[in-house]
């Protein structure tokens, strides 16, 4: 097939699937939460086409679809190689849009927004070149790579000379790094088996069923009550054992104080991190706590909500993030995510992707073999979230082996979303949806 020249036109959909209705992704704030994603689609001068998803919660993602839309006319006519030899420059006119970064700027709505249209970019390069996303990256020169970061508001910390540095130190046993994730994966841990509003019952099989198939790192949702957290912890720790790492998620639940007080009464359980203590824009809060519960072993992880590279530059240089959660879809894509990624190894602190939602193992997983590969060049302390919900809707599901995702081989980055399940969970016609309303397990929107 000849090669693209141009994207040709955008088109959304409004997908979203009924988790809530057996709890599945539960927290102490998201009660019921509808995984959900506005799936992007751009059309080229050829039969090519670059998908792109964000990750979002039901009624959410119709504004999301709202604000793709309105960044059509930046995105429908340019030319491919335009974007890839700038592609900062292209980022930057989305992002700095100088009508909708008022809403902003640079978070919220429209940087999730752009997240999907720049993400389905990356999918058409990545398949331009026949390369899984991980292996472009990999495969690309320092000067390259830094090419497409804009490092507006960075330079205090972390300026273009700096990040090309810690990437030409990345080109050193590139080739044996590669080699290595090929043949053995990178380490995930699982969140599925603890969601808050799953029963005792069910938390007990979905651990010694994980643990049966070789995962070894697990995930816990706290913030409800905290001697029942104390309960569901003991019971983790009685099926997964005290020398397996296990993690605790508050979601954003506490103030400041309780986050420190609540973790000092679950600290026997030995939890490697406190994830989301508080809220997600309180650098200085999550500091606070880091600092209160690093003596006890227990560090703070945060990123899932962190809204922009800038937040992030606060949260490492504060020493308020002892792990980096980005996330494929919070930011705006590949291109600020690889800022982060410097950033982070700038202050040595591990990344550890954020998953839990639809379609984001499928994205994450390509970070993480990049870190590896090119720029931190370790594994260690570093694992990948998995939730095993929803990767039968995907084309090309991830691949979980003893307990590690195995590298994705497929062209692309967003690999796609079957037509099958786009066909049944569009909102609200597709056929899963007519068959939730019509048997009164959804209200039907007016
Ligand atoms: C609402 C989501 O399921 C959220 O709980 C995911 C999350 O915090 C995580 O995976 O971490
Ligand atoms: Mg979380």
């Amino acid at each position: 097939m000849a090669a693209p020249t141009k994207i040709t036109g955008l088109t959304i959909e409004d997908l979203r699937f009924p988790t809530s209705l057996q709890k599945d992704g539960s927290d102490a704030m998201h009660k019921a939460p509808d995984y959900s994603c506005p799936y992007v689609i751009l059309s080229t001068d050829t039969d090519l086409r670059g998908c792109g998803t964000t990750f979002t919660l039901g009624k959410g993602n119709a504004i999301v679809c709202m604000a793709i839309d309105n960044f059509k006319s930046l995105v429908v006519g340019q030319n491919l190689q335009d974007i890839f030899n700038d592609f900062s420059g292209f980022w930057r006119s989305l992002a700095s849009e100088d009508q909708i970064r008022w809403l902003g700027p640079e978070k919220g709505v429209t940087h999730l927004a752009i997240a999907a249209i720049i993400n389905a970019v990356w999918d058409l390069w990545a398949k331009m070149e026949g390369k899984p996303l991980w292996k472009l990256l990999a495969d690309m020169s320092p000067e390259m790579l830094v090419s497409t970061i804009d490092f507006r508001h960075m330079g205090d910390t972390l300026t273009k000379k700096e990040a090309l540095e810690i990437l030409k130190k990345g080109q050193v046993g590139k080739a044996e790094r590669e080699a290595e994730v090929v043949a053995n994966g990178y380490p995930a841990y699982t969140t599925s088996c603890g969601w808050l509003g799953y029963s005792d019952e069910k938390i007990k099989r979905l651990a010694t069923e994980a643990l049966s198939q070789g995962m070894c790192r697990f995930k816990m949702k706290v913030g409800g009550d905290v001697k029942d957290d104390a309960r569901r912890a003991k019971m983790f720790r009685e099926i997964i054992g005290y020398d397996r790492p296990l993690m605790m998620d508050a979601n954003q639940k506490w103030e400041v104080d309780e986050a420190i007080d609540w973790m000092k009464q679950l600290a026997e359980y030995k939890p490697l991190w406190i994830e989301e203590p508080t809220n997600p824009d309180d650098i200085l809060g999550h500091a606070a706590i880091a600092e209160a519960l690093n003596p006890l072993g227990i560090g703070v992880a945060t990123g899932e909500h962190c809204q922009n590279r800038i937040m992030f530059k606060q949260f490492l240089k504060a020493k308020a993030m002892q792990y980096c959660q980005i996330d494929a879809t919070r930011v705006g894509g590949v291109n600020e995510n690889l800022a982060i990624i410097l950033l982070a190894a700038k202050f040595g602190v591990p990344v550890c992707p954020h998953a839990g939602g639809v379609a984001l193992c499928e994205l994450v997983q390509h970070y993480s073999m990049f870190d590896f590969i090119c720029v931190s060049g370790t594994m260690e302390n570093r694992m990948i979230e998995f939730a095993d919900h929803l990767h039968e809707h995907m084309s090309e599901p991830v691949v979980i082996r003893n307990g590690s995702y195995q590298v994705p081989k497929s062209p692309g980055f967003v690999v796609g979303i079957t037509d099958k399940a786009r066909e049944d969970y569009i909102y609200p016609e597709g056929k899963e949806w007519q068959r939730l309303f019509s048997e009164g397990l959804f209200t039907k929107p007016e």
